[in-house]
C-alpha cells in the first residue's frame, strides 16, 4: 500500500503564514490547502534498471520492434508507442525532447504518417506555402484517423505562408539548377507554359520597382546568389554568381552595400490575405496550433488570438510565433509574452541576420521561452543533408545535440521530412540523439541552474508556480520515478514542465485537445483520464490502469500535484 503518510494543514493556520504580503487575501484560499505527505521508505527499482537503453529499440518507437497492444481509448488514452516504451524501458529513459515532422509528399500517406508517429512524431506540420488546402484537409484526417485508432496525440500545427518575398512554384518542376554564369529573368509577370527558359516569377508586385543594378540576390538566405544586372520593366535581369539549386517557392531577400534591403517589404502585411484564408481554414479543420511566419510585433499576436477566440467558440487553438525576421528579433519579449509558443525558424532567420549571429540568437530565443513558460520549437536544416543521405553529417548531429543541451521543448524536420528520401531515418536520428544526450545530461548532473522568475499574474497562478517549482525540486532530490500532475486546462503541467526535472511528467487531462497541444512540451507524456475532484479515487485509478498495462508497478515512487485540490502528494505505488 501506499507508503506515504498524508496530513493536512488547516488552511486558517495557513493563511497566517504563508500569504505573502503584496497579495490581497484572496477567497480562494479558503479552498486551498497543502498536503505534505512523507515518503518513509522507499522501495524502489534499482536505478541502475531505471537508467538503461536508449539503444534505438522501443524508445519512441521506431523500427520494427515496437510491441503493439491493442488500444483502449475508453476513459483512458494513450498510445501504444508510449505504453510499450514504459513497460520495456521504464520512467526515466523516455524522450522528453518532442518532435515536429513536416508533412509533404513523401510523408502525406497514411502508412508512412503511422511509420511517422511510431518513430515519435509528436506534431506534423502543414505547410501553407506549398499544396492545395484539399491536400492539407486530407493530411489532417489521415492524422486525426490516426490518433482515434491507435490512441495517438499526434497535434496538427499549420504554418502560414507569410508574405516575405519568394519565387513561384518553377511551373510543376521539383527544382531547377542554376550555374556560375548563367543569366535568370526574375520577373512579376506570369508566364505561359512551357515557361521561357530560366525565368522565374516573383510573388511581390513592387520587385522591379525595389531592386537596383548591382544588387545581390539571395535566394533561401544563400543557397543560390545572383547579382542584378538589368532591369526590364518587369524583368529583372540576374548573372548567377553562386552556383546551386532552386527549390519552388524558395525565399528571396536582396541586400545592397551589405545589407538587407527591407524598407518597402517591411510594408507587407505579417498575415496576407491568402493567409487569413488559410486560418479560417485551419480554424474550420480545428488544427491545434497555428504558426505565423514573419512575425513583427505582438500586435498580430494579439489580433490573432482575438479573431480565433470569436470564431472558434470551442477550441483552443494555440499560436505560435515565428522568429525569423529582424523585427521579431527587435520585440522579442513582446512577441513572446502575446504567444502561446514560439519557433526559431532559423532558414528565414538566417537570411536576414549574418549566419553567424543564429546561434546566439538561437540560445537568447530558447531562454526568453522556458524563463516565459512558452512552448519552443528549433527549425530548420538540423539534418538538412538527409534529404539525399541515410546518415547525418557530424556537424548536423553537433547541432542537434545543441538544442537538446538548451532543453529547447521541441526539434523540427522540414524538407527531411517532407520530401526527403529518409524521413524515418532522419526521425530516428532526432530521437536517439535527444536520447543519449539528455541520458547524459541527467548522468553528469550538469544541470545548468536556471534561476526562473515569477510569472504568474495572480495570487492563485503564484500558488500553482510555487507548487511546481517545488514539486520538481523534490522529484529531483527524492530521485523520483515520476511527476504526475492532474490537470484541465494543461496549465499546471506546463509549468512542472518548465522546471525541466529529472523525471518524466504524467500529465493527466480530461480533454483529447489538451492532451494533444501538451504533446508539444519538453517531458511531458500526456493521457487523456476523466478524473474527479477527488484526488485520493483519482490517484487510486490511474494507478490500476497504469498498472493493470504494465506501464508502472508497486513499489514506483511519485510526486502527484493538481490544480483542483492544490496539493504535493509523495506516494509509493502500491
Ligand atoms: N505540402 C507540400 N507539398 C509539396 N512540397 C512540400 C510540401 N510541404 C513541404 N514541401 C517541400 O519540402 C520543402 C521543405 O519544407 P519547408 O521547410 O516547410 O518549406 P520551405 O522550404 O518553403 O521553407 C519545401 O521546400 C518543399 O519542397
Ligand atoms: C521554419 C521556417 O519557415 P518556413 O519553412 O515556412 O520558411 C524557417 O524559415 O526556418
Ligand atoms: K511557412
Ligand atoms: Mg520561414
Amino acid at each position: 500500500m501506499s507508503q506515504s503518510l498524508n496530513f493536512l494543514i488547516p488552511s486558517s493556520r495557513l493563511s497566517d503564514t504563508t500569504v505573502p504580503k503584496q497579495f490581497p487575501k484572496p477567497s480562494l484560499l479558503s479552498t486551498f490547502a497543502i498536503r505534505l505527505p512523507v515518503a518513509k521508505a522507499r522501495t524502489r527499482r534499482p536505478i541502475a534498471a531505471v537508467l538503461t537503453s536508449d539503444n534505438g529499440k522501443g524508445v519512441g518507437g521506431g523500427g520494427g520492434g515496437v510491441v503493439v497492444v491493442a488500444a483502449d481509448v475508453g476513459s483512458f488514452e494513450v498510445d501504444l508507442v508510449t505504453e510499450a516504451e514504459l513497460k520495456e524501458n521504464g520512467f526515466r529513459s523516455t524522450r522528453r525532447t518532442k518532435l515536429v515532422a513536416t508533412i509533404g509528399p513523401a510523408t502525406s500517406g497514411s502508412e508512412q504518417l503511422e511509420a511517422l508517429a511510431e518513430g515519435g512524431m509528436n506534431v506534423a506540420r502543414i505547410n501553407m506555402c506549398h499544396g492545395t488546402r484539399e491536400w492539407h484537409r486530407l493530411v489532417i484526417e489521415r492524422v486525426r484517423r490516426l490518433n482515434e485508432e491507435k490512441g495517438y496525440a499526434v497535434a496538427v500545427m499549420m504554418d502560414t505562408e507569410g508574405s516575405e518575398i519568394h519565387m513561384g512554384d518553377l511551373g510543376g518542376a521539383p527544382s531547377a539548377k542554376a550555374e556560375d554564369g548563367e543569366i535568370w529573368t526574375f520577373s512579376v509577370r506570369a508566364f505561359g507554359s512551357p515557361r521561357p527558359e530560366r525565368t522565374i516569377t516573383v510573388n511581390y508586385d513592387g520587385f522591379a520597382e525595389d531592386v537596383k543594378v548591382g544588387d545581390e540576390l539571395l535566394v533561401d538566405g544563400g543557397m543560390v546568389r545572383f547579382e542584378v544586372i538589368e532591369k526590364i520593366g518587369p524583368d529583372v535581369k540576374c548573372l548567377c554568381t553562386d552556383p546551386g539549386l532552386l527549390l519552388p517557392r524558395a525565399n528571396l531577400t536582396f541586400w545592397r552595400d551589405g545589407s538587407l534591403v527591407r524598407e518597402r517589404n517591411a510594408m507587407l502585411p505579417t498575415v496576407s490575405s491568402k493567409d487569413w484564408l488559410d486560418i479560417d481554414f485551419g480554424i474550420a479543420e480545428g488544427v491545434d496550433f497555428i504558426a505565423i511566419s514573419f512575425v513583427k510585433s505582438a500586435e498580430v499576436i494579439n489580433h490573432l488570438k482575438s479573431y480565433i477566440k470569436a470564431r472558434a467558440r470551442d477550441s483552443d487553438i494555440s499560436v505560435i510565433a515565428k522568429i525569423e525576421s529582424i523585427d521579431s528579433l527587435k520585440n522579442l519579449e513582446e512577441i513572446i509574452q502575446a504567444s502561446d509558443g514560439a519557433m526559431v525558424a532559423r532558414g528565414d532567420l538566417g537570411a536576414q541576420i549574418p549566419l553567424e549571429q543564429v546561434p546566439s540568437a538561437q540560445q537568447k530565443i530558447v531562454q526568453l521561452c522556458r524563463q516565459l513558460n512558452k512552448p519552443v520549437i528549433v527549425a530548420s536544416q538540423l539534418l538538412e543533408s538527409m534529404i539525399e543521405y541515410p546518415t547525418p553529417t557530424r556537424a548536423e548531429v553537433a547541432d542537434v545535440s545543441e538544442a537538446v543541451r538548451q532543453r529547447a521543448d521541441a526539434l523540427m524536420l522540414s524538407g527531411e521530412s517532407a520530401m526527403g528520401q529518409f524521413p524515418d531515418k532522419a526521425l530516428t536520428v532526432l530521437r536517439s540523439v535527444s536520447l543519449r544526450i539528455e541520458r547524459w545530461w541527467r548522468e553528469e548532473k550538469r544541470h545548468e541552474a536556471m534561476e526562473l522568475q515569477d510569472i504568474a499574474s495572480s495570487f492563485s497562478d503564484s500558488i500553482s508556480e510555487e507548487i511546481c517549482n517545488s514539486a520538481a525540486k523534490m522529484a529531483n532530490n527524492l530521485e523520483v520515478d515520476a511527476l504526475f500532475v492532474y490537470t484541465k486546462t494543461g496549465h499546471m503541467a506546463s509549468l512542472l514542465s518548465r522546471c525541466r526535472p529529472d523525471c518524466p511528467i504524467f500529465a493527466f487531462t480530461t480533454t483529447t485537445s489538451v492532451r494533444r497541444r501538451l504533446n508539444l512540451q519538453w517531458g511531458l507524456i500526456p493521457f487523456r483520464l476523466s478524473f474527479s475532484d477527488d484526488m485520493e479515487s483519482n490517484l487510486n485509478k490511474t494507478f490500476s490502469l497504469l498498472k493493470a498495462r504494465g506501464m508502472i508497478k508497486s513499489g514506483d515512487l511519485v510526486i502527484a500535484v493538481s490544480d483542483m485540490l492544490q496539493s504535493i502528494q509523495v506516494i509509493n505505488v502500491p
